[in-house]
């Protein structure tokens, strides 16, 4: 009988104060692909970092073709034919596309002049493959966050993989794409790839799987087969160890809640090439949502309100003053603030603890009248918050880096919500979050708009717009084509998609 591609067996790791894999078991056939799912902080991008040596089991054994291996670094795991894409973007931002594909892995004539013409005809083929255009001169850093994601794939492709390993690739992306991705996944496990694919998108996980591996708190607890019958409702069970019917509660609108006075005005807005007029009112308690497109200028126009981005032409009020904001200091000064969706490089301090980053932002509320940080309002804060949205960490004193990439999403949401501002921006809140997460983000962001905050919220996810929003803009190609509000007919997910698609193709 033929041997599986990949055998882990009992594998377990440990880091300080987490046991995050406990005798762990996995099978990855060839022309097969399986996928991990599980809640934040349950194991696999540690499982995946030990297939793709990044880091080392501390029991256990891996074989690939039946022959024991010991994958003691990347470089191990890519002669043996492993090839990884991350969670999170590891490209060199100030080099080019070329540069980094290529990096350490340069092509020279006679062994010291770097061929650049053939390494860049060799990254334009695969990205052809992989069907994007980019250019490949581009400084990485120049780049959107789908492109940066198509270039890891492409990097990770170059080398041919036996075993190819995606580890949330599909956050960023949208339907089109994500439909594309799944096209060339299903070539080349057609060409017998083994691909290992971690997500937390169930419906995705369902359509493109042919085994779905279940993790709860380092341990796999079940195997599933996506059939017809196999609804998420199971998956999800499973993550979170609970009955079928449990009620995980959802984020519920209160419909006595009355809005307050305007906060926000925003007239004509625009910035070329990018948004367009934009004119729209925000009200006190008021939460709006924005729906479209990746790519239709919903992420630059919020970037704008809150000042990390500037804008052309037009007018912008808040509280009837009108305000030209220079840098994301003027906005917060004016009471705005934005949870953006690149936790990287916009939300996190990684080499800061738990409780430093939560408070990083709102200095001024743990502050005594000395203007010394008032450590225990600080850890005060910081416990409330790791309780409220389950934050998996060992402690509060644990570096940001050291957690898993839901958790650190959860740690940038509180560090805003507790910061007080009157008007939150959020840009795809539950990116990367687990199931039961997002019902805790949900309540919280309607919690803040019940306490008078107003937020507006821009999410790929319809379904999420509706569970929160009092009403949703629809922008196209950088305009607002459509205003669609609760309690109407058109509010719900059918309508809206069919508005966003008919608009999109005029
Ligand atoms: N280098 C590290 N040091 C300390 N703890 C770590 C380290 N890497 C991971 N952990 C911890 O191990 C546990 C498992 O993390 P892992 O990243 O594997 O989870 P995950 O299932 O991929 O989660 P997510 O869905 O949020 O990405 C978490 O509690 C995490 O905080």
């Amino acid at each position: 009988m033929q041997k599986p591609l990949l055998f882990l067996k009992s594998i377990h790791k440990e880091f300080p104060g987490v046991k995050a894999l406990r005798g762990v078991d996995f099978t990855l056939e060839k022309g097969q692909i399986v996928s991990l799912v599980g809640t934040n902080g349950a194991g696999k991008s540690t499982l995946s970092s030990i297939i793709a040596g990044i880091c080392t089991p501390d029991q256990g054994e891996v074989f690939i073709e039946g022959n024991k291996v010991t994958i003691s670094d990347p470089n191990v795991a890519e002669e043996l034919g492993i090839g990884i894409v991350h969670q999170e973007p590891t490209l060199v931002p100030n080099m080019t596309v070329v540069e980094n594909i290529f990096l350490n892995k340069e092509i020279t004539r006679k062994g010291i002049v770097l061929d650049k013409e053939k390494m860049k005809q060799e990254s334009l083929k695969v990205l052809e493959f992989l069907g994007f255009q980019i250019d490949v001169d581009k400084k990485v850093e120049d780049l959107s966050l789908v492109e940066k994601e198509v270039v890891e794939i492409a990097k990770a492709m170059f080398l041919k993989p036996k075993i190819l390993i995606l580890d949330e690739v599909t956050a960023p992306l949208n339907k089109s794409e994500v439909d594309h991705l799944f096209k060339i996944m299903k070539d080349l496990k057609a060409n017998g790839m083994g691909i290992i694919f971690i997500g937390h998108k169930l419906q995705e996980i369902i359509e493109i799987s042919d085994s779905i591996v279940v993790f709860r708190d380092g341990k796999n607890v079940g195997e599933l087969m996506p059939t017809g019958e196999l609804s998420e409702k199971e998956i999800i069970a499973l993550m979170l160890g609970v009955t079928l019917n449990e009620d995980l509660g959802t984020g519920e609108q209160d419909p006595e809640f009355e809005q307050g006075q305007e906060v926000l005005n925003l007239v004509n807005l625009t910035k070329h090439g990018i948004y367009k007029d934009i004119s729209f009112k925000l009200n006190k308690g008021e939460l709006v949502g924005f729906a479209g497109l990746k790519g239709s200028g919903i992420t630059e126009l919020l970037l704008s309100i809150q000042g990390i981005d500037t804008f052309d032409e037009g007018e912008m009020y808040v509280k009837s003053k009108r305000v030209k904001f220079k840098n994301p200091k003027d906005g917060i000064d004016s009471g705005i603030g934005m949870i953006t969706n690149d936790r990287q490089k916009e939300g996190l301090a990684l080499t800061l603890d738990v409780k430093e980053n939560i408070a990083v932002s709102s200095l001024e509320y743990i502050c005594n009248k000395l203007k010394l940080i008032d450590t225990k309002t600080l850890k005060e804060n910081a416990q409330k918050y790791v309780k409220a949205l389950s934050i998996k960490t060992p402690t509060i004193h644990q570096f940001v880096q050291n957690l898993s990439g839901g958790n650190q999403q959860k740690i940038v949401i509180a560090k805003w919500l507790l910061r007080d501002l009157d008007i939150i921006l959020v840009d795809e809140p539950t990116r990367g979050v687990d199931v039961k997460a997002k019902n805790e983000i949900y309540k919280l962001l309607i919690n803040e708009k019940n306490n008078g905050k107003s937020l507006l919220v821009a999410s790929p996810e319809i379904r999420e717009l509706l569970s929160i929003c009092d009403k949703i803009l629809i922008v196209i190609n950088g305009s607002i084509v459509s205003e669609v509000r609760r309690n109407t007919r058109e509010f719900n997910e059918e309508d809206i998609l069919n508005i966003i698609h008919s608009a999109d193709h005029h």
